[in-house]
């Protein structure tokens, strides 16, 4: 379970203390929540308090009762965490042993390593791409990518950072097809407000606040009217 027990971030500004996301008490146990809100209302901000990429200025985050900043390691090993752009979180070389950098921890031997590389990669359509570099791949493949290097850490939560702004059509199917198979706690922020349908619960995020929280359809109408859509 997901818990924010009054939890705030801030920053200090030129003007003084600039909130990024004032107190907020939530609990998420829904399979799939949808954070949803205008540009920079601070969704970035409330998904990467739930890894620990941003640490709360007040108040606690808590992940099946692990503190984000107390258990750090033991948290981030909990909650994997997809970016909008995967340059960002593919460092290796090669698709291969990008896959095998994040089986490290759980297959120590190399070969074997290498064995369960190639058959995530295929997993996810990559088998031919083992050995090509990731600058070669295409902007979906990338995605499809960092989403396979994240769950071969096997993750609890999975935490993706509009995940398909990046994407055309046929690619933001494919990997959010992908996401909406797995078994995990998925927090979704995203601007498609059809993929924010598909989910269990959504917040709406305004102005460094959750200014709804309810089932995705009424989130979604609370959030065009809000911006007059
Ligand atoms: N470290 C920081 N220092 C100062 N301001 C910050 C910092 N991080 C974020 N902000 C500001 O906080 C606000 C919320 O940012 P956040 O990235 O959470 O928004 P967002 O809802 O994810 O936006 P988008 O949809 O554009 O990705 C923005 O105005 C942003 O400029």
């Amino acid at each position: 379970m997901i818990e924010l027990h009054e939890a705030a971030v801030s920053v200090q500004a030129p003007g003084g203390e600039l909130p990024l996301l004032h107190p907020t008490t939530l609990s998420l146990t829904e399979h799939r929540v949808a954070v949803i809100g205008s540009n920079g209302s601070g969704k970035s901000t409330l998904a990467r308090l739930l890894n620990g990429l941003v640490e709360p200025t007040s108040g606690r985050v808590t992940i099946d009762g692990l503190d984000t900043v107390e258990d750090g390691p033991r948290v981030r090993r909990a909650v994997g965490f997809v970016f909008t752009n995967p340059d960002a979180q593919l460092v290796m070389p090669t698709c291969a042993e990008d896959i095998a950098l994040s089986l490290r921890r759980t297959i120590k031997d190399k070969k074997v390593r290498r064995a369960r590389a190639l058959e995530i990669l295929a997993e996810v359509g990559l088998a031919d791409k083992a050995d090509t570099t990731v600058h070669a791949l295409s902007g979906g493949q990338k995605q499809m990518l960092a989403l396979a290097g994240v769950l071969a850490t096997e993750p609890r939560v999975l935490v993706a950072d509009e995940p398909t702004t990046l994407l055309d059509l046929r690619n933001t199917q494919i990997v959010a097809d992908r996401l909406f198979s797995l078994d995990q706690q998925l927090v979704l922020v995203t601007h498609d407000l059809d993929l924010a349908q598909r989910c269990d619960r959504a917040l709406v995020v305004d102005d460094a606040r959750i200014v709804c929280d309810a089932a995705p359809h009424e989130a979604v109408a609370f959030y065009r009217s809000l911006v007059g859509a």
